[in-house]
């Protein structure tokens, strides 16, 4: 056994019990970099904020709206001292002035390629529009960086139990080659639905000792 695997990882966390730590505009605002954590990313309006609320069973926890482009910042919530949970500002929204959108596309590549103490990715889609090209951008930098990603197919109560399990397997057909890094699930905020495939994978990423570094950088990112 190597010194690293003796290192014990943090305890299952208790996602009934997040609570908003901070929100950052720039990298240099993040909390130090160390422990654990995961974040929600896809496009604007593909459920991110809601999806983190449905699975903490506490709707005000992130700030959900009808119209995209409501997180603007990358904001943080606390499930232990050493586990978190991050909402990024979606991506793709077309309303957003071009200067604001390349500069939250730059402070979420920096986010992205920067932050060490980020164990995985859980990406999510509408389940009715899969697979677009900012989904498939966001896939190719995770693959790249060898980060784990977990595919949530959102809005499943918009389709009928035929149509939505036609769009897992589609996904999961596309992903067939990168099946060690890649995962995909159907989910709902509004029925609370694939709650218990979502927290298996959380649990898993936020608990893993292998990937400790004591070490690891502990500045502030
Ligand atoms: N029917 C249904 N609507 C959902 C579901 N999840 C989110 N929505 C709705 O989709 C809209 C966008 O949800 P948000 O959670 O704010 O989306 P977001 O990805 O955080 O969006 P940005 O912050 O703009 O990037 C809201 O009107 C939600 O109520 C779901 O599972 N089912
Ligand atoms: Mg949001």
């Amino acid at each position: 056994m190597s010194e690293q695997d003796q290192v014990p990882g943090p305890a299952t966390p208790n996602y009934r019990g997040a609570v908003y730590l901070t929100s950052a505009a720039k990298l240099h605002q993040c909390p130090p970099d160390k422990g654990w954590e995961v974040a929600f990313a896809g496009r604007s309006n593909a459920g991110k904020s809601s999806a983190i609320n449905s699975l903490t069973n506490n709707k005000k926890l992130a700030k959900t709206s009808k119209t995209p482009g409501r997180t603007q910042l990358i904001n943080f919530f606390e499930l232990s001292t050493s586990q978190r949970l991050v909402d990024l500002p979606g991506y793709g929204f077309a309303k957003v002035p071009v200067a604001v959108k390349k500069e939250w596309t730059k402070q979420l590549e920096n986010y992205l390629a920067k932050r060490q103490c980020l164990r995985g990715m859980i990406l999510l889609m509408d389940v009715r529009h899969p697979l677009q090209p900012f989904d498939e951008q966001m896939l190719n930098w995770a693959l790249t960086a060898h980060m784990p990603v977990h595919i949530l197919l959102t809005k499943a109560d918009k389709l009928k139990k035929g149509p939505a399990n036609n769009s897992l397997l589609g996904v999961r057909k596309a992903m067939k080659a990168h099946e060690a890094l890649v995962s995909v699930q159907l989910f709902s905020a509004l029925k609370h639905s694939g709650h218990q495939q979502l927290v298996e994978v959380l649990d898993g990423w936020l608990t893993d000792a292998s990937v400790y570094d004591p070490d690891e950088d502990i500045e502030s990112c």
